[in-house]
């Protein structure tokens, strides 16, 4: 049996019976490590599943699948993946890669970040789309994920930004020498996700449109204006959800975006962007971690732009 087990959100305990016991049998157990990451090292798998853990780099699980998929038709293999193995991670290519060789599979579910967002006191059902956001380079600024997030926005809902996380990078230097030597892993922090935000929305809806308008005689299209004003646009940070070091941070664009890299603290993190449709109980339950407390910009632009009542208990 050929079994993708999911690791839930925080440690090696975090993984269900059922995952534990399909470990147990398993005479290899391979650990993805490129889309997420557990709060603890390999080691302290090893020692709780008494198994010896098999790193799969994205390489291998691109280029060397059959490997992984080896005996699996004879004899028990694992595939373990932080938080849920099909929640906001695609690994259906190794099930179908599986099932085409007549190979059993299971797949044995966890908590996903996808669910845990509900930490924030957000309902689920009130997501649009979720986004994910790459590390800008000086030359390189993908931006498509705008107009999603626009989608969003125009129809009132919640949006869920995964942040970029690289691992096993090559310097330019180094990929040119054919070198293989890796960077450091890099995950996004809030403070980067939201200056980057704060740039794009800045390049789409330019404050000053005359610096975009042409002298040459033509009529002007007015510019249409930003569904993401930084200081009327409600956001919730996310780091390390479902640890013991859990942290919540809302408040205004604006504010999010001013606090720095230490006051968010260590990966992994995500941040939401709060839809027109906030009902008054995610507004009251989300702003029990409002940035400036009661008198920060959650609950002014919350009842001003939003137009939410606070909900009494
Ligand atoms: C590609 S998704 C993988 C999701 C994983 N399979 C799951 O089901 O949770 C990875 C991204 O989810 C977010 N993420 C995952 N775990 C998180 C956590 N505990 N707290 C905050 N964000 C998290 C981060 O933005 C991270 O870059």
């Amino acid at each position: 049996m050929f079994y993708v087990i999911g690791l839930g959100l925080s440690d090696e305990k975090d993984i269900t019976v059922k995952g534990l016991e399909a470990v147990k049998r398993c005479e290899r157990v391979y650990l993805e490590s490129y889309t997420s990451i557990l709060m603890v090292d390999k080691e302290r798998l090893e020692a709780f599943y008494e198994k010896e853990v098999i790193i799969a780099t994205r390489e291998m699980v691109e280029l060397e699948a059959d490997e992984i998929l080896r005996d699996s038709d004879k004899v028990d293999i694992a595939f373990l993946v932080v938080g849920d193995p099909l929640g906001a991670t695609t690994h259906t290519d190794l099930l179908l890669r599986a099932r085409s060789l007549q190979i059993p599979t299971q797949v044995i579910h966890n908590a996903s970040i996808l669910t845990a967002l509900g930490s924030t006191g957000l309902q689920m059902y009130n997501f649009g789309q979720t986004l994910s956001l790459v590390f800008y380079t000086e030359t390189w600024r993908p931006d498509s994920w705008f107009e999603r997030l626009e989608e969003n926005l125009r129809i009132g809902v919640h949006t869920l930004v995964l942040l970029d996380i690289k691992v096993r990078e090559q310097s330019e230097e180094n990929m040119a020498r054919g070198r293989l030597i890796y960077e450091p892993p890099r995950y996004m922090n809030p403070h980067q996700a939201f200056s980057q935000i704060l740039l794009t929305e800045s390049l789409r809806h330019p404050k000053d449109p005359s610096s975009s308008s042409s002298d040459d005689g033509e009529p002007q299209i007015e510019p249409k204006p930003s569904l993401l004003p930084p200081s009327e646009t409600l956001a919730i940070s996310l780091s390390r959800i479902g640890t013991p070091t859990q942290k919540l941070i809302s408040g205004t664009l604006e504010e999010l975006a001013q606090l720095s890299e230490e006051e968010f603290g260590d990966p992994l993190h995500s941040v939401v962007i709060v839809g027109k449709k906030l009902h008054p109980l995610e507004f009251e339950y989300a702003g029990r971690f409002a940035v400036g407390g009661e008198q920060g910009g959650w609950w002014k632009v919350g009842k001003e732009v939003y137009g939410v009542e606070r909900e009494t208990f």
